[in-house]
């Protein structure tokens, strides 16, 4: 690797530019002082993808605009980049053909270097996003590449809750925005099946531990599918390929040298399966987490040497700050190894319910020395001889990995040090994303205070559900359930703002048009004022979904259709076709304005809510056949066509009504509290506007 210098200043918001082909490596990057201020400017070229090798780079220059050194050519397989300015006169690059720079923020330093994304092709350069392709353009470049998402895999101590289906509902919407794009998705869930908390769980149920872990398994599957969760794998630790797999793992590891036999003591909570450092304990020595107390454990384990990985992992950090995500928890991480990685101890004596140290019958594999492993076996392909390397050609690494923050650590740190040290490549970006609280607290099986999917489902339906968790809590933050809340969002957004916008507006079309599209949306012209909104949000939309801002996606969707109800109530069709003539004409294209932005709504959206877009579709008058093959080219404008006929109004979501006490039926609640307003759902009026 070339030589590494590092600069406390640079900012990963400053300009970004990367030059990158390179199907196979790591990431690394060096950072440099510009030597004061004798850097200027750092221009750079753009490359078609298409070139099979390129030529071009960076070119540096002084204060004075002289060029003072330039990187020159690549080719397939081999690049290389000298620098002849003195600035970075001890740069030398001879890799493949990967690079990339980024200019502080403050001109004082830049960093050169490679990103890679496996199996990448692409060629990106930019600065300031002035000449640098799109993300339009990148995603085209994208398609049919892999994207490998994964939630978490739950432990099955019990069922699950509300906490764990949201950042299920969150892949699923990832995966199916991706799918959008027209990637090859494999979207991983599952269950994590084994250790001391499960096995004392399948004991107080009276069950042996698989009989448990089969039914509570099962409890997932059933979630999922009311949910309308689209994933293409289930995990089960105890699965017998998954086993085989860890046991392969663990060998390499061993034979790297990285695992060793020793004593550990520390205090340890059981429901974190975790030992944890005093400083981190409350009083009495309780988990912040599960606020009961760790108890003191001495055991004879084996530990895997993660402090061999602190330069490593300090390294992926720095180069990559897109590893760990939202930005803000990246600090956090890097904390925890400023502060020193230690070894952590990757067996259980005591544990029965686990896969057995292949080295030593008498000891488990640690739960998370097994569990993690779990995303890579969950990639091996039908009939393929479960092994590591097989595993890992179903499509390692993971695009993303979608977990809680509290078990960030086990995923930006141990995860990707054990997977350095097996051999295998990193996840591209580890997301760690806030609690579901109650009372302040994290919502959770141990705590016994959560919330039941279930129950909101079947009430108010998957799309409410999907819907208000996606909309209303910031991915990344922390967020209180609120039914009330809850009612308002859905109400506002799918029933009035969506559902009675395409309602009256079909009511109209049949009303004075035969139900019948004149002409084509694409005929309405360009620099129409709602066709411009259309255009921008879905833009927000596309960054947003791309970056898991699913709330400011839901956001800017919406942001389509309000504008479509004003256009409605600005417009007054209905008087227009009341006038005749030209002024009827005028209407006519007025509806078609608004069913093109209730269409495009419904493109956009269907990753959040797909049941409630796919009845959109069907009452706009395609069949499910068009629906399921929509893309996200389906955003744009135009997609309605003359002669195309809509079926007959129907509300595409029912509105929530609230009802005094006695009235109704309780709503889902979270456990241990008073019940408040009881709600229920009934049909709304079938056009809401007068003027119809
Ligand atoms: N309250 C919550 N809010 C958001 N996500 C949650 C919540 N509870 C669990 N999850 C998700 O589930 C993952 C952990 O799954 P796990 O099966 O350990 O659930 P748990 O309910 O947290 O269990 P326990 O309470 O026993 O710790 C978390 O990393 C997170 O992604």
């Amino acid at each position: 690797m070339a030589m590494r210098t590092t600069s406390p200043s640079l900012s990963s918001a400053a300009s970004l530019g990367y030059l990158l082909q390179n199907p196979h490596s790591l990431a690394w990057f060096a950072t440099m002082p510009t030597s004061g201020s004798c850097i200027r400017s750092l221009s750079r070229f753009v490359f078609p993808s298409s070139k099979p090798s390129f030529a071009g780079g960076i070119a540096v220059s002084n204060l004075a605009g002289t060029k003072i050194s330039t990187y020159g050519h690549g080719c397939r397989g081999v690049s290389r980049l000298s620098f002849v300015s003195p600035a970075a006169s001890n740069l030398h690059f001879s890799t493949s053909s990967v690079m990339g720079f980024e200019l502080s923020s403050d001109n004082q330093c830049f960093s050169v270097g490679k990103k890679v994304r496996r199996g990448s092709s692409r060629v990106r350069a930019g600065l300031d996003g002035d000449d640098g392709i799109t993300l339009e353009e990148e995603q085209k470049l994208d398609r049919g590449k892999n994207f490998v998402v994964t939630t978490p895999l739950y432990y099955v101590n019990a069922a699950p809750h509300m906490g764990s289906a949201y950042p299920t509902i969150a892949a699923d919407a990832l995966a199916r925005f991706q799918r959008l794009q027209g990637r090859r998705v494999v979207f991983i869930t599952g269950t994590d099946e084994h250790g001391e908390k499960i096995a004392t769980a399948a004991a107080a149920q009276g069950r042996e531990p698989k009989d448990h872990c089969d039914v509570v398994a099962a409890e997932y599957q059933s979630l999922w599918k009311e949910l309308g969760i689209d994933y293409d794998r289930f995990i089960r630790t105890t699965e017998a390929n998954h086993e085989k797999i860890v046991d392969e793992f663990y060998r390499r590891v061993l034979d790297k040298g990285d695992i060793y036999r020793a004593q550990y003591e520390g205090l340890y909570c059981v429901n974190c399966e975790e030992y944890k450092d005093e400083k981190e304990l409350m009083e009495d020595n309780c988990c912040p987490i599960h606020r009961k107390p760790c108890a003191e454990r001495k055991e004879d384990n084996y530990f895997f040497a993660l402090s061999k990985y602190q330069q490593a992992i300090d390294d992926l950090l720095t180069s990559n700050p897109n590893f760990v995500r939202p930005s803000f928890r990246l600090n956090e991480v890097q904390g925890w190894v400023n502060d020193g990685l230690r070894d952590f101890s990757i067996s259980r004596a005591a544990v029965e319910w686990g896969i057995p140290v292949p080295t030593d019958s008498k000891q488990t594999i640690y739960v998370w020395f097994d569990a993690l492993l779990g995303y890579l076996s969950a990639l091996l392909e039908e009939g393929k001889e479960p092994g590591v390397d097989n595993a890992a050609a179903g499509g390692w690494p993971a695009s993303v990995h979608i977990i809680g923050k509290d078990i960030l650590r086990f995923h930006a740190v141990y995860w990707p040090a054990m997977l350095m040290s097996a051999g295998l490549p990193v996840p591209a970006a580890v997301y760690g994303h806030g609690f579901l609280t109650k009372d302040g607290l994290k919502m959770g099986k141990s705590l016994g205070n959560t919330l039941e999917p279930k129950d909101l489902v079947s009430k108010f339906g998957p799309d409410a559900v999907r819907y208000y968790f996606l909309r209303e809590i910031e991915f990344g933050k922390d967020g209180d359930f609120s039914e009330e809340r809850f009612i308002n969002i859905v109400n506002a957004s799918l029933a009035n703002t969506i559902g009675n916008l395409l309602n009256r507006t079909l009511g109209l079309l049949k009303k004075n048009c035969n139900a019948t599209i004149a002409v084509d949306s694409s005929t309405i012209p360009e620099d129409h004022i709602v066709r411009k909104v259309a255009s921008e949000s879905v833009k927000t939309a596309n960054r947003d979904f791309t970056e898991l801002n699913f709330s400011g996606a839901c956001d800017a969707l919406l942001a389509i259709a309000t504008a479509g109800n004003l256009y409605l109530d600005d417009r007054a069709p209905w008087s227009r076709f009341k006038a005749g003539g030209s002024s009827a004409e005028e209407a006519a294209l007025d509806l078609i304005v608004v069913l093109e932005v209730v269409r495009i709504v419904a493109v956009g959206l269907s990753p959040v809510v797909p049941e409630f877009c796919r009845r959109i579709y069907a009452q706009l008058g395609f069949t499910e056949e068009v629906f399921r093959a929509i893309t996200w080219e389906d955003t744009q404008w135009g997609g309605l066509k003359a002669g195309q006929v809509m079926v007959d109004a129907q509300p595409i979501f029912k509105r929530i009504e609230v009802l005094e006490e006695e009235a109704g039926n309780p709503p889902p609640k979270a456990k241990g509290k008073k019940e408040g307003k009881k709600s229920k759902q009934k049909a709304p009026a079938a056009a809401a506007s007068n003027s119809v």
